[in-house]
């Protein structure tokens, strides 16, 4: 402690900058000797701030200025039945999240989900996206230099293929723009999310690109990868992982489990969901997918701002069978789920430990398998919540839910 009050009074009189003090301490010294200064220049005590649970040194990679940690609860819905292409058999979804209701409303969509024998759920494409945007003179040049990338993808997936063992070059998609061109390169990186590894890899890409060509390369992220903001390119085209989950509810599990009917929870999608997210102008058209993915990208320490990506979703809901005895489908479709099971926050333990209760931590084999896994367990989450979400909208127990749950 003694150590953390000399370093904060050093940063105080100049001789030090806060994010130097890691080299002149422990990790953990130099997370307390930042507390001091900020405790001793604001009103704030951060006790609980300093009482976390891992050595700091484990968060070297993914943080700069610690003073310590912040604790979510953390909790488990399920097991919940999945038949993947990649995942299989019952699973615990971990989730880390602060709002009442929403543990206890995947776990209902989890226990109505097995009643109805499962989830069917399946990654359709995989592809992490790095998009750089060129200058070049005019159109002409622009022509010349996507007719240049056409030609030699090899190159590119050459110099690419230096910078990473496991990521691989898929394709390399132009968009012109007057005198700017984008070149949104697309990689598999396994179980890897990948950004990391497709930015180092199109930085290479670059390279070559700028020595053979006339084109100046302005920003390695021309953002049209589209990374951490809402686009439409990633709900048409992808991104990360597309992956889509579906179940058929047999009509009285429906009624007994959810208290609606097929009916209602059909005609509620088409006017929330659809109708209603079309008139807002809304990339999401589903009901609260943000929820599930925020929550399991938390507990398993992936990247949270690509939960902005994550949430992109279609819900659809519709009844099967005639008369009064049809049963509930409901999917859905999550077009860009950026998730890995290694890099990133990962390793740090409790984040670790969340990717074992999916049984999925590290890298899977077949490469890739655990990742294509996770995300299918993610689908099969939010198609629980969404079932169970609409079912309290169709019901009108949402209010009383969170009045009873969330305060
Ligand atoms: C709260 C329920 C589940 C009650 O629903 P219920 O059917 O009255 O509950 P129940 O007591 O009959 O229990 C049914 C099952 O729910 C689960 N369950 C029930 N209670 C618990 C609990 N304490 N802890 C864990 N699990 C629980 C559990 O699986 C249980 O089965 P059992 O295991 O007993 O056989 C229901 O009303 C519900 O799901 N409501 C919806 C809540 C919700 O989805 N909130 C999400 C957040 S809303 C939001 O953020 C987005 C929004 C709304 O703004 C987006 C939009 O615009 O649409
Ligand atoms: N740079 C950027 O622009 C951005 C970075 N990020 C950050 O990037 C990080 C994630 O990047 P990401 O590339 O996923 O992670 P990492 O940078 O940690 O790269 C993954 C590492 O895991 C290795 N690896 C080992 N086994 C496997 C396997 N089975 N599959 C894939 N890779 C394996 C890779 O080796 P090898 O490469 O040799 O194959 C690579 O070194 C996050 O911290 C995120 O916050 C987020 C957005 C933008």
């Amino acid at each position: 402690m003694t150590d953390a009050v000399d370093l904060a009074a050093r940063v105080r009189e100049g001789e030090l900058r806060l994010h130097e003090l890691d080299d002149h301490a422990d990790p953990d010294v130099a997370a307390a000797a930042r507390r001091q200064l900020v405790e001793s220049e604001t009103d704030a005590s951060l006790d609980s701030v300093g009482d976390y649970g891992f050595p700091a040194a484990a968060a070297e990679p993914n943080i700069e200025n610690m003073i310590g940690a912040v604790q979510v609860p953390m909790g488990v819905a399920g097991p919940v039945a999945v038949d993947g292409g990649a995942a299989e058999g019952e699973a615990y979804l971990p989730l880390a999240t602060t709002e009442g209701a929403l543990l206890a409303s995947v776990n209902r969509g989890c226990s109505v989900v097995n009643a109805a024998g499962g989830a069917n759920v399946r990654v359709t494409k995989s592809g992490m996206t790095r998009a750089p945007v060129f200058r070049v003179t005019d159109v002409v040049e622009a022509e010349a230099l996507v007719e240049w990338v056409r030609d030699n993808v090899d190159r590119l997936r050459e110099a690419a293929a230096e910078t990473t063992t496991h990521g691989e070059l898929l394709d390399v998609t132009p968009y012109v723009v007057g005198n700017s061109v984008y070149l949104r390169f697309r990689y598999d990186t396994k179980d890897a999310m990948g950004m990391n590894m497709a930015t180092i890899a199109t930085g290479a890409a670059c390279d070559v690109i700028e020595a053979e060509t006339d084109a100046s390369l302005v920003a390695l992220s021309g953002n049209l990868c589209t990374d951490k903001k809402p686009a439409a390119i990633n709900a048409v085209e992808g991104r990360g992982r597309s992956v889509t989950a579906d179940v058929a509810v047999p009509r009285e599990v429906v009624t007994e489990r959810l208290h609606t009917t097929p009916e209602a929870i059909a005609e509620l999608n088409t006017r929330k969901n659809l109708i209603g997210s079309a008139k807002a102008g809304s990339l999401g058209f589903n009901a609260h997918v943000a929820n599930v993915v925020a929550a399991m990208f938390l507990a398993t320490g992936q990247d949270e701002a690509q939960v902005v990506e994550g949430a992109n979703a279609i819900t659809t809901a519709e009844v099967r069978g005639s008369g009064s005895d049809g049963d509930l489908y409901v999917s859905v479709s999550l077009s860009s789920l950026e998730v890995g099971t290694v890099g990133g926050g990962t390793k740090l333990p409790t984040q670790a430990e969340a990717l074992d209760v999916l049984g999925i931590r590290g890298g899977g084999d077949p490469a890739g398998s655990n990742a294509d896994a996770f995300a299918e367990y993610i689908a099969a989450g939010a198609l629980a919540g969404e079932l169970s979400l609409l079912s309290a909208l169709a019901s009108r127990h949402l209010s009383s839910a969170h009045a009873e749950l969330g305060r």
